[in-house]
Order: structure tokens, then sequence, then C-alpha cells
């Protein structure tokens, strides 16, 4: 297999197809969501049984939707201690991001002399995490989805996820849990799960908001439950450009081409490049690593750096190679450049920017403590990292004494006039400034 390789060396233009995600067209999973979706509208728990029978091939012939206490008891039991101590060590670094960002439970700034208005930021009553297990399991997607629901004190933070063959929850997700504080896990994925906690169902609580990255499966259901559910941060398959200078060694770009390529045959992951000497040698070193990863893993890699969503682009400047790197604006951006903190200053449209060769996507994957849920598909552009804002909302406050009153009543009732609104002007002239006349002399 070889990787796909773009010399566009001498092109004054980038090729928008190379812009396109596997997400781009959703049509087939589309179709095929909608009769699940109603089948759990209309059987609840019983659909979510059958479904995790049929698409996540449940073995057991009884098991719960919810994660029982002992299941968590014996997770914790089986789990390498090592491996409990790295999940620690990422929940203590994404809570410490979170609390840094948090928002000031209210702020209120005087507008006008006894005038005041501002925001209070008040958590959503319940919202539902999704952390994937199709083609692995994700503990870490649990940890950047719960902590900020914790951190932002959501009342009702629930987590959904598939169940393995075994009917269980995956033990590292189950660790997760419990050391981020969430306590009601529901074993239901894919579009099911998403309907699940769209309509509420026997078991599953009713969810006003789902955050948290998942398959085509669950973003094409995200799409059709929008008016019921808000489908928080667009975070489908894996993404990663790899932007480099001359000043590289190519095999170290190639190296951290393979972290996002094998996620799944799903995935984007390119390397733009204006060097050729850079090019060449990340194309040659990428088989050597393929036969350190497992066979399934290679194989997603080579089918994404092989294939129509990947490989390596060679632009004929390092302006270009920016150029494409806003273009595509990509989930996650790496920048290995002599300067990288100079050219971040050029990137206007990337999920998260890890800067320079010690900053590797895996870092911000697991531990760091930025978010690594995050946009994909291009809406970098418009959409940042899934925060702590995502679990909350702002309401406005306003509050007008009785000295400020009279300047804004007086050019409210002007635009009221204006745009033809007797109520509105009434409630700013009339009974209103008498009772004002009464306080004062009051
Ligand atoms: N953006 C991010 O932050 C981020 C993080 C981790 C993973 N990801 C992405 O999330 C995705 C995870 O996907 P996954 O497959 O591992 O897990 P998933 O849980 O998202 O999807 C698996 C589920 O899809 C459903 N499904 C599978 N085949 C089906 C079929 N034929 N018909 C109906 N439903 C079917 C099943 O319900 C199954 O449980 C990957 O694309 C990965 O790149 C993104
Ligand atoms: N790459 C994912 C975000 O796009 C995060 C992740 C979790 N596990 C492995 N990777
Ligand atoms: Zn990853």
């Amino acid at each position: 297999m070889s990787v796909t390789f773009h010399d566009l060396s001498a092109a004054d233009q980038l090729p928008t197809q190379l812009f396109k995600r596997t997400e781009s067209d959703l049509s087939f999973f589309s179709e095929r969501v909608t009769p699940i979706i109603a089948a759990v509208q209309a059987q609840g728990d019983a659909a979510l049984i059958r479904f995790g029978r049929e698409f996540d091939g449940v073995q057991p012939e009884h098991f719960s939707l919810r994660a029982e206490e002992s299941e968590f008891d014996e997770a914790f039991a089986r789990m390498d201690p090592e491996v409990i101590a790295s999940i620690r060590f990422s929940v203590e670094n994404v809570r410490a991001f979170h609390e840094a960002q948090k928002p000031e439970e209210m702020w209120l700034k005087e507008m006008q002399p006894g005038a005041f208005a501002g925001d209070r930021h008040v958590p959503i009553d319940a919202v539902a995490c999704y952390v994937p297990r199709g083609k692995g399991s994700f503990p870490s997607v649990l940890i950047m989805t719960a902590v900020p629901a914790v951190v932002a004190g959501v009342p009702r933070a629930i987590v959904i996820t598939p169940p393995g063959p075994d009917g269980k929850v995956d033990d590292a997700t189950l660790v997760a849990a419990r050391l981020v504080g969430i306590t009601e896990i529901y074993k239901c994925g894919g579009a099911q799960g998403v309907a699940a906690v769209a309509y509420g169902t026997e078991t599953v609580p009713k969810c006003l908001k789902i955050v948290g990255p998942g398959s085509p499966w669950v973003v094409a259901a995200k799409r059709q439950l929008t008016h019921l559910l808000d489908p928080g941060v667009p975070a489908g398959p894996s993404e990663s450009l790899i932007l480099a200078d001359d000043s590289v060694d190519g095999a170290l770009a190639a190296l951290d081409l393979l972290i996002e390529s094998e996620h799944g045959p799903d995935s984007s992951a390119y390397l733009v490049t204006s060097s050729r000497r850079v090019a060449e040698q990340a194309i040659a070193a990428l088989p050597g690593y393929w036969a350190q990863q497992t066979e399934q893993r290679a194989g997603f890699s080579q089918q994404v750096l092989c294939g129509d969503h990947g490989g390596v682009v060679l632009t004929k400047d390092f302006a270009t190679a920016v150029e494409f790197v806003n273009q595509y604006a990509p989930e996650h951006l790496e920048i290995l450049t002599a300067e990288p903190m100079a050219v971040m200053t050029q990137i206007r449209n990337a999920g998260e920017i890890l800067l320079g060769k010690y900053t590797p996507i895996t870092l911000g994957n697991f531990v760091l403590g930025p978010n690594a849920v995050l946009p994909t598909n291009g809406a970098a552009k418009t959409a940042g990292p899934l925060s702590v804002f995502d679990y909350m909302k702002r309401i406005s406050v306003g509050y007008v004494t009785a000295a400020g009153y009279q300047p804004l009543a007086d050019k409210a009732r002007r635009f009221a006039e204006y745009e033809g609104f007797p109520g509105h002007a009434l409630a700013v002239s009339g009974l209103r400034n008498t009772l004002l006349e009464g306080d004062k002399h009051g």
C-alpha cells in the first residue's frame, strides 16, 4: 500500500476535494438511523436491549441497562494500578484546566448611573456524556466529557456508552467515572443511545443536551434529534493535520500522522509541508511504524493515509501550507516548525494547536488538560473545543434603581413609539412614572 502523496509544489490553487471528510456525506447513515430512533421512541428499554444484542453483540440473556454499583467495584479490583494512576493524573489535569476556565457565577456592570446589567452562568439541568465504544474503549472521553460537567455543577450528568459483548461497560470507563464523580452510566450507544436520552426510556433519563464524540451513527442520530436534544460541539471521526517546515525530521512528522489515523477508516490525517525532504522522509518512515501497530490499527491507519482522506501534501511554499490549514480547519493541529509560536499566530481555524516536537497529539488526547473533544469536519471555523461553557447557559440580568430609571425610560419610550409598540411605551411612562414620583417624595 502506498501513502497518498499530493504534490502541489507547482500548484497555485488548493484542491477543495482535499478538505472533504467522511462526515461530509452522512446519507448512508441517516437513512438507517431513522427506524432505530423510531423504535426507541416507541419501545423504550426493549429496543435498547434488542439493539445492544444486534449492534454490540451482547451475549448474556439478561443484562442491566444501568451499570450497577458492584460493576464499578469489580472494575476497580480488576484494573492495573498503573492505569488507574494514569486515569487519576488525567482527571487532575483536566479538572484543573476546566476549573480555571469556569466563569464567575455572575457579573454585573453599571451601564449608566443606577442601571446595572450582567450575566448569570447557570448549569444545564441534565446532560448526557457520550463515550464511544465501537472500535475501542475510551476512558479518556469519559474524563473529557464528564469532568467539565462536574466542574460546571450539572445536577444530573449521566454517561451513555455501548455495552461490550459481556453486557458490561469497559473497566477503565467505570474507574474513570467513579474518580470523576459520575454514578449514572447507561449501556446504550450508537443512534439508539442518542434516541434514548432524547426521548427518555423506562430506565434512561431524558436529557436536554448530549456531548461527546461518536461514529457517523451517533452523528447522524444527533442531527435528526436536534429539535429535542442540544447536540453540543459537533465531534465526529477524529482528524489531524501535522504542519511541518524544513527544520524537522520527516520521520517524527510521520510518527504523529499515526495518532489520529489509527482511530478508524473514517478518520482523516495529513502531513502538510513545504519541504520535499520532510514529505519523502515521512512517506518512507510510515511502513516501519505500521509494523509496530496491531493489525487492526495499522489497517485503519493505512486506509486513511493511503486513501482519500489522508496522506502527505507538499505545497509550493510554507505560506500555502498555512493556508491549507486555515481552509481545512482541523480538529487537531500539530505545528512542527523551527518557530511554532510564531506560526501559531497565523492559524485562524483549528480545534486545538499543539506546539513543537514535545507536544504530540497523544498528550492532548489523554493527559495535558485541555479538552480533547473538538469540532470536526471543518466546524472549527466557527466552533471551539468542549468546555465548561457547554454545560452552562447564560441568563442575562438587569437591575435598574429608582435613581437610574428616568434617562433609560425616556430613551426606551422613543424606541417603542418609533417601532409602533404603544404597550411598550406605556410601560415606561404612565403608572410607573407616577410610582417613581411617589418613591422620590415618599
Ligand atoms: N472527536 C473526538 O473527540 C473523538 C474522540 C474519540 C473518538 N472519536 C471518534 O469517535 C468515533 C468512535 O466510533 P466507534 O465506532 O468506536 O464507537 P461509537 O460508540 O461511536 O459507535 C459504535 C456504535 O455505533 C452503532 N453501530 C455500529 N454499526 C452499526 C450498524 N451497522 N447499524 C447501526 N448502528 C451501528 C452501534 O450502536 C455501536 O454501539 C470514531 O469515529 C472516532 O474517530 C472522536
Ligand atoms: N483523538 C480523540 C479526539 O479526537 C481522543 C482520543 C481518545 N482516545 C484516543 N484518542
Ligand atoms: Zn486520538
